[in-house]
């Protein structure tokens, strides 16, 4: 089967400074993908390619399908309601009732109406990942999305996103700092050093996971990081 995403020999330089060096990268329709990386190693740029919103690259890569992006932060517009920043931009359909049916699957029902500036952080980042989904795509970047909320939050937001993934089943590229969240969420974990893909790996665990079922991998995704076990304890 066409790959939900297929990039080839790309290259991104900022002036003198090569940010992507040659990356390879496919995606399986339906298939969860977390990219990890320390800081600077060009996951956002990466992720802003595919995205459309940088176009000055070499290499080819191709997306098919449609896309939708979640950023860690919601950008939610605050003159809008919930609903209405949900249905924005669709066409030929009943937005409310679509937005609320995306609503409540994030579980926001008594929100439909709200002002984006009277939710709660993990609130409003469950309203982006709604006006996400609602557009069904077959592709879904998601840039750090729970980078900006608190661990308990956090803890709950992998839990609605690994159940609306296995509902939807878009390909997914998850953009994250979080070797936990890449171990719970994704099918296959790819480490960014410096722009190249320096390692892969496989999570071939039951859904829904459990911390305790990855110690190993872990500590083994964490060494290709350059970080002891001990030190991410
Ligand atoms: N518009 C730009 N102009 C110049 N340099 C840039 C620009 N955008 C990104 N860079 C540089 O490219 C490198 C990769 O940035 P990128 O945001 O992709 O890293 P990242 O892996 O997503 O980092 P982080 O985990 O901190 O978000 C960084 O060194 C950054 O300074």
């Amino acid at each position: 089967m066409a790959s939900a995403v297929s990039v080839r020999g790309l290259v991104k330089e900022f002036g003198e400074r090569r940010v992507l060096d040659r990356v390879d990268l496919d995606i399986a329709p339906g298939e969860f993908v977390a990219l990890l990386g320390r800081s600077g190693s060009g996951k956002s740029t990466l992720l802003r390619i595919l995205a459309g919103l940088d176009t000055d690259v070499d290499g080819a890569f191709e997306v098919p399908g449609t896309i939708s992006v979640a950023f860690q932060q919601p950008r939610l517009l605050p003159w809008r309601r919930v609903w209405r920043n949900v249905s924005l931009g669709l066409r030929g359909v009943d937005g409310r009732a679509v937005a609320e049916k995306a609503l409540a699957e994030v579980r926001l029902t008594d929100h439909v109406d709200a002002w984006p500036l009277t939710l709660s952080g993990g609130e409003a980042q469950r309203v982006s990942l709604a006006r996400a989904l609602v557009r069904e795509p077959d592709v879904l970047l998601l840039d750090e999305p729970f980078g900006a909320l608190d661990a308990l939050t956090r803890l709950a937001m992998h839990h609605l996103v690994d159940q609306l993934w296995r509902e939807h089943r878009p390909a997914v590229l998850l953009v994250t700092h979080d070797v936990d969240e890449a171990l719970l969420l994704a099918d296959r974990i790819l480490v960014l050093d410096e722009g190249r893909i320096v390692a892969e790996h496989h999570v071939g665990l039951a859904r829904p996971r459990r911390r305790a079922s990855f110690t190993d991998l872990r500590t083994s995704v964490l060494a290709d990081l350059g970080v002891d076990d001990v030190e991410a304890a």
